[in-house]
């Protein structure tokens, strides 16, 4: 029996009065949340396969691991299994699409020719549900990537064919930007890097700095269009070295005027993006998130709503940056229902966004300004408990989706209907 609406609102208002004591504005952090895009990745409905049928395995360090049944085999069914999780999403949303995902109806088409009418069934679906796209060059599953190098490669026709597909996704970046009337961050992701001590750090990273220079070259209106460039501190058979660093990337962003990509999943386990974003922004317009969950490594598990995810949401809030960070997530677990992975993972980080919303900032700013940290402590703590839920519950039965697990009754008929019908 699903939730019933009435204790839900009661819930809710006793809820509000404890923030209103606090001098929390909860209907205007509902107002705020709402506008809050997330950039929900394609990949985790078909385990990051794409549809360009190879038959090349993932490779460039990535792993999927489990065989839960159902996966999406085509444009079609994973656009069906999109539309399920977004109906069980609240708000309006964004998504985020790889180029491996191209429609090119049966047609062999090289990555370095593709062009925007092969994303056309993806464009037409998003001006439909009135929603955003952003992009991602795929450098990785290919037989020139096979190496597990791409923009960094020292034999040039490697490179340059690399090169081609950077800008042919650009291209296709800003027709997607300019259809749907918001631009399309496309967020460059190489895997470079080496299993083992090499002797050169160097040329590879000078490589790169030029490669990713000729993929920008051309200027696009940033009405369309926007670049991103993601850092990678290891991954599987580059774990001595990543051309691609956090150093790299940064200083790449900084002099050149680009979005730094952070991956939650890309940095040493002791290291927290939550810290890295007021540093970063001090001197980057703009920030693109991949959260993501690691465990012990970038296994980009589904997001939970733990610590550092609610503390992502609170540096954004707490820094007014809402408009220069750009959340989209990266997770892909296929030991799980997948369709209910997107729907946990984004439930959670727009729940962490409202906890983050719902502070009494000001208070606890001022208890800081005052080093009151008895009192910044206490406050913190207390807030922990607040009852929150009520006021996210509050929030579906407004947005129209389901309350509290009554989403997953919905997975599960998807899933006894359409999911378990594919071989
Ligand atoms: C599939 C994604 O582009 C990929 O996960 C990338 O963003 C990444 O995080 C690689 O580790
Ligand atoms: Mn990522």
């Amino acid at each position: 029996m699903a939730i019933k609406a009435r204790p839900v609102e009661a819930a809710f208002e006793a809820a509000k009065e404890r923030y209103e004591e606090l001098g929390v504005d909860v209907d205007r952090a509902l107002e705020r949340l709402a506008k809050i895009p997330i950039s929900l990745h394609c990949w985790q409905g078909d385990d990051v396969v794409g549809f360009e049928n190879t038959g090349e395995s993932i490779g460039g360090g990535l792993a999927v691991t489990g065989n839960y049944p159902g996966r999406a085999r085509n444009p079609d069914e994973l656009r069906s299994d999109l539309n399920k999780a977004l109906e069980l999403i609240p708000g309006s949303h964004r998504l985020n699409l790889h180029a491996s995902y191209a429609e090119t109806n049966g047609q062999r088409i090289e990555r370095n020719a593709i062009l925007p009418e092969h994303f056309r069934g993806w464009i037409d679906w998003a001006r439909d549900k009135k929603m955003g796209m952003d992009f991602n060059p795929t450098f990785f599953a290919h037989p020139k990537a096979a190496d597990g190098r791409t923009l960094s490669h020292p034999d040039e026709q490697i490179r340059g064919f690399w090169i081609e597909h950077g800008i042919a996704c650009r291209h296709i970046g800003a027709s997607i930007g300019e259809a749907l009337g918001t631009p399309c961050i496309t967020n460059v992701w190489i895997p470079d890097g080496s299993k083992d001590t090499p002797v050169d750090r160097r040329w590879p990273r000078e490589r790169l700095a030029r490669s990713l220079d000729t993929i920008f070259a051309e200027s696009i209106d940033p009405r369309f269009h926007r670049d991103a460039v993601e850092c990678k501190l290891f991954g599987l058979g580059s774990e001595a070295y990543v051309v691609g660093s956090h150093e790299f990337y940064l200083g790449y962003a900084l002099s050149r005027k680009k979005i730094l990509c952070l991956d939650a999943g890309h940095f040493h386990p002791t290291e927290v993006i939550s810290d890295k974003l007021s540093a970063v922004l001090t001197y980057l317009d703009e920030v693109l998130l991949h959260v993501s969950r690691g465990v012990r490594w970038d296994s980009d598990h589904v997001v939970t709503l733990g610590e550092e995810l609610v503390a992502i949401a609170q540096e954004i809030v707490r820094g007014h940056y809402l408009d220069r960070v750009h959340i989209g997530l990266d997770f892909f677990d296929a030991s799980i229902n997948r369709v209910a992975a997107w729907v946990i993972g984004t439930r959670n980080m727009l729940r962490a966004l409202l906890i983050a919303l719902v502070e009494p900032i000001r208070r606890l700013q001022e208890y800081e300004a005052l080093d009151n940290f008895t009192a910044r402590l206490a406050l913190l703590e207390e807030l922990k408990t607040l009852p929150f839920g009520a006021v996210w519950d509050h929030y579906c039965l407004s947005q129209n989706v389901p309350v509290g697990l009554d989403w997953l009754a919905e997975v599960r008929s998807y899933e006894r209907d359409v999911l378990s019908k594919r071989s």
